[in-house]
């Protein structure tokens, strides 16, 4: 019988394709003692030029799909595989200890790692070269042992990937005409994995637990994103029952996209905007086919994730003017650098901490480490003449920080009008509202800041104490709690008592539980994955604000999450 596997689903749309495993083989050896030296140097050459060979041929395709930087990683690889030095050392050790070829690598490729990483607190760069070497020799290790690594840019048809997890530069290097979904042992719903494959428009299941296990690799399967539910070797009927499936979603996103070029309005004519979450300014083409109204997040720290050294000034300039011209005099709303927590940087060695989502991240290390912090303010102004710049600090807790990030703002301005440097006037400065300390503050932020921008993401994490991405403890993640409805509420409050702006960047913004009592309580943003905006407008557009209204009410009275949710899947229709 045809296996099933449920989990969380993270990106809505059915793929039936075969399953595609993205999980390293076993390339366990036995050293052995061998007679015949030339014939070991003669495998191990073999070796290097078959790995050389898979490199280029990846290479090129990544330049296609993922484009010169990315595809950067790729030539520091073969660059390790030409260095003559290394397989001199490799080919020594099999004539002098008459090992195998296996033995022999890693022996050397041992010392090479133990080396770079003994120098790496010094030079992050080194960090790096210790991370090529490992990933080389496992490829010449697989080429010996006559193993297949699994190559998700060489994909050339379509495949679900099943894996442990997904780390953001795995789903961005998946080219979306072969890959046609993911399922995952772990994560959550607004886990960086899950955002991804909702940009890419491709569904997803995480935090399954068991795909890797239960699944092989060439299976049939289908992957409903929709309910999360995998089934693997599916039956005849099965097949046909979820292409019904799957067409009757691209009939409704067929449906939803008449709304394009329509405003965000409810039935009884209040209008709201409707934005978009980007992490590049490659996501652009998706909020413009999604009718998005401006920009309401920008993750500028992929930006910093993406790169081999923390980005240039010019660098940071180049991709913020093509977001500000791309949206064309909309809003767009730039987080600065949100780093730490899960996001870590290579060449920005953190401290090792017993709680990185407790410890140094975010505004805490753009103050701390205000010469990164100032370049990238120093972009963002000399972009902001490019179109309607708002920026935002993430994680901030108090006001205090708050008013000295505003002031770094204040002087790096002043240096470049100095200078005789364009920038704009008008130039919104707000934070996103994530620590529970800041939403219970807000009337005093309020008083202060040009906006806010509600990040439910983590917002609901740090309320509930329950990490986002922990499926062990999903239960505690609710975004309806009448806990999390009242910091949101008093959020707004204080936004609109001061005359501010009140906006939501977390995924509950475009949650279709959430969005009705988001309506009812006046929020005035509703930023999502560019995915997400349609079905939002689409819902908006059926509901009525007087009794969005009462329904909020009721809810931020009601005991627990449970029933909030019934309480709104009793009373809108979807
Ligand atoms: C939008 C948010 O930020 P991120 O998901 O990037 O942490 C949030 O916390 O809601
Ligand atoms: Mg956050």
């Amino acid at each position: 019988m045809a296996d099933e596997i449920r989990g969380i689903a993270a990106s809505n749309g059915v793929a039936i394709a075969k399953a595609y495993k993205l999980v390293d083989p076993d390339l366990s050896f036995e050293q052995r003692t061998i007679d015949n030296v030339e014939a070991e140097k003669g495998r191990l050459r073999a070796a290097f030029d078959a790995s050389k060979a898979d490199l280029e041929q990846i290479k090129a395709k990544a330049l296609v799909s993922m484009g010169e930087a990315e595809s950067e990683v790729f030539t520091a690889h073969i660059m390790v595989l030409e260095d003559p030095e290394l397989s001199a050392g490799i080919e020594g050790q099999i004539t002098t200890d008459k090992v195998n070829a296996e033995a022999a690598l890693t022996a050397i490729t041992d010392t090479y790692i133990a080396m770079f990483e003994g120098m790496a607190d010094d030079n992050p760069y080194m960090a790096e070269r210790a991370a090529d070497i490992r990933d080389v020799t496992k490829r010449v290790l697989a080429h010996l042992l006559n193993k297949q690594l699994p190559n998700p840019a060489l994909i050339d048809e379509e495949v679900i990937i099943v894996a442990n997890d997904m780390t953001p530069s795995d789903t961005a290097q998946l080219d979306r005409n072969f890959v046609k979904g993911f399922i995952t042992n772990i994560g959550g719903r607004t886990a960086h994995a899950a955002i991804m494959a909702r940009t890419l428009e491709i569904p997803a299941i995480v935090g399954s637990e068991v795909a890797t296990q239960k699944i092989a690799d060439g299976q049939m399967m289908i992957l409903d994103g929709l309910d999360g539910l995998a089934i693997v070797e599916p039956s005849g009927e099965q097949i046909s029952a979820y292409q019904t499936k799957g067409n009757q979603y691209l009939a409704q996103k067929a449906e939803w996209a008449k709304l394009k070029d329509k405003e965000s309005v409810t039935a009884d004519g209040k209008v709201f905007m409707i934005g978009a979450n980007i992490g590049t300014p490659k996501d652009l083409a998706g909020v413009l086919d999604n009718g998005g109204e401006g920009v309401g997040l920008y993750r500028t720290e992929f930006l910093y994730m993406d790169s081999k050294e923390l980005p240039t000034e010019e660098e940071q300039f180049t991709a913020y003017k093509a977001v500000l011209e791309g949206m064309a005099g909309k809003t767009v709303t730039v987080r600065t650098m949100d780093i730490g927590g899960d996001k870590n940087l290579p060449y920005l060695p953190l401290p090792k901490e017993e709680n990185p989502f407790l410890g140094y991240r975010a505004i805490r290390i753009s103050l701390d480490r205000d010469d990164i912090f100032r370049t990238q303010l120093r972009a963002l102004l000399r972009a902001s003449v490019y179109g309607n710049l708002w920026i935002m600090f993430p994680m901030v807790a108090t006001l205090p920080e708050f008013r000295a990030a505003r002031k770094i703002f204040d002087e790096e301005k002043a240096k470049l009008e100095a200078q005789g440097i364009l920038v704009a006037e008008d130039i919104k400065l707000g934070i996103m509202i994530e620590v529970p300390a800041a939403a219970i503050l807000a009337d005093k932020f309020a008083a202060e800041v040009d906006f806010f921008s509600i990040g439910t993401n983590d917002l609901i994490g740090y309320s509930m104490a329950a990490d986002r991405g922990n499926d062990k403890i999903s239960y505690l993640y609710q975004p309806y709690n009448p806990s999390i409805l009242r910091l949101i509420k008093n959020v707004i409050d204080a936004a609109h008592d001061h005359g501010k702006f009140a906006a939501m960047c977390g995924e509950m913004a475009g949650d279709p539980i959430a969005l009705p009592l988001l309506v009812g309580m006046g929020l005035d943003e509703f930023s999502m994955s560019a995915t997400s905006m349609l079905q939002a407008r689409s819902l908006m557009k059926k509901l009525d604000t007087t009794a969005m209204q009462a329904l909020a009410e009721q809810a931020l009275d009601m005991d627990t999450n449970d029933e909030v949710k019934a309480l709104v899947e009793s009373s809108i229709n979807n």
